[in-house]
């Protein structure tokens, strides 16, 4: 058995950035940015008014009157300059024009006519956006980066349509079993709902991957055979169950009969020993575990760290917090343990007490995996120890 970091740096090595494409920027929400891009205009692109009000040229004193000569609103500039003793009705967002430093608030002035005279209330601010106060011209946002709500609005104020991203990696995801079904259908009693899949597909889709759910092959070789072969074009193929060495679990005979080189089989954790990833079809092939915890654990570590590199983010280990022990653990063993964890108030967690791994309700129950090293020694409470946010 090798140990979970060795076997992330392996899957690692079988990860190659996926070929960059250009999208619409209506469409590249959650894609990965692959090329820096720059700013085509300043942002404003001119010094404007940010309040709706009067501009003059300062400086402005409490009883100053001055002549109302026109109008500038968001979109509609005005034409001339304004002179001492000149105002311009302006609103929010309206170029302010030659001549006008100071924009008074209409709150601040009483108007009669085109006469406007400064009231005592008249506030500090000069209440003018610089242009290029918020990005200039050539500004460059760098790649790689996941690009989030904030970064398409940026982009857009940039004056960019359209991006070049990492493809999507395309994930077939197998499930395995004679016993399994689809939800929705009357199971015999001793069939059981294919779980897992459900929540790996949302998780491939979270991290910006295109899952696409293979019929569920049953344990015989030439099913497994035959839905293995519909993954051909794919860039990650996951099977899920018949990984350990039961007489039944046939996916590493199968994917080895099909040219899979595998890379490693049994990692020192727990759950998810019986993980296996190698390469197939010149696909990465992923063989998580049948228990549904022990096939969502391995996606945490493996999975979606190798969807990450495939778009180009880099290779990197999941992120993990730190928090303090609630209550105190037992020593742990020569597997490193991910135990279903709450989190609580005061940065505290707390491992829950059914650590099986077929219990999937526990898992949805949880916030969090803490993560006990190999070998751990027992620890008291208020020990600080890492976990992985769920
Ligand atoms: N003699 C040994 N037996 C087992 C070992 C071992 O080292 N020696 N390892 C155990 C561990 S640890 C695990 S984990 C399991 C994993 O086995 P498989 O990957 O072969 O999984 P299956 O046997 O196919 O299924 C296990 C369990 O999970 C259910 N299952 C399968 N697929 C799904 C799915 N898509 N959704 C929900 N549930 C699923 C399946 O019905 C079984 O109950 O092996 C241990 N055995
Ligand atoms: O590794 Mo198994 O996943 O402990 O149940």
């Amino acid at each position: 058995m090798i140990s979970v970091e060795d076997a992330l740096s392996r899957v690692f090595t079988l990860c190659t950035p996926l070929e960059i494409e250009t999208v619409p920027l209506i469409e590249a929400a959650g894609r990965v940015l692959a090329e820096p891009v720059t700013a085509q205009r300043d942002q404003p692109p001119f010094a404007g008014s940010a309040m709706d009000g009067y501009g003059v040229k300062g400086p402005v004193a409490v009883g100053q009157t001055f002549t109302v000569i026109g109008e500038a609103g968001a979109g509609n500039a005005f034409a001339g300059g304004v002179a001492e003793g000149q105002a311009l009705r302006i609103f929010t967002g309206a170029p302010v024009p030659e001549g006008v430093d100071h924009v008074v608030i209409q709150e601040d002035v009483t108007r009669e006519g085109d006469q406007i005279t400064i009231r005592p209330e008249l506030g500090a601010g000069q209440n003018i956006r610089p242009a290029g106060g918020d990005f200039r011209k050539g500004d460059v946002i760098s790649a790689p980066r996941r690009l989030r709500p904030v970064d398409l609005g940026l982009l857009a104020a940039m004056n960019i349509a359209e991006v070049p991203v990492f493809r999507r990696p395309r994930v077939a995801l197998i499930a395995t079993g004679d016993e399994l079904i689809m939800p929705g259908e009357d199971p015999r009693p001793d069939q059981i709902v294919a779980s897992s899949v459900f929540a790996l597909k949302a998780m491939v889709e979270a991290e910006g991957g295109e899952a696409r759910v293979l019929p569920i092959a049953r344990d015989s070789v030439e099913q497994l055979t035959e839905v293995l072969k519909l993954a051909r074009g794919c860039d990650v193929i996951v099977t899920l169950g018949g990984a350990s060495v039961g007489d039944h679990d046939l996916v590493a005979p199968v994917t080895e009969a099909l040219g899979a080189e595998r890379a490693f089989y049994k990692i020192a954790m727990r759950p998810g020993k019986p993980f296996m990833a190698g390469r197939l079809f010149d696909a990465l092939m992923m063989g998580l575990p049948g228990n549904p915890v022990s096939a969502l654990v391995c996606a945490h570590l493996f999975l979606l760290p190798a969807l990450r590199a495939l778009q180009g983010l880099g290779c990197y280990p999941a992120a993990t917090q730190s928090a303090v022990l609630s209550e105190p653990v037992a020593a742990n063993g020569p597997r490193s343990h991910y135990m279903r964890a709450v989190l609580e108030p005061g940065g505290r967690i707390r491992p829950v007490s059914s650590q099986d791994s077929a219990l999937i309700g526990v898992l949805a129950g949880a916030d969090a995996l803490l993560i006990r090293p190999q070998h751990d020694p027992a620890r008291p409470e208020g020990h600080e120890v890492r976990y992985l946010p769920l």
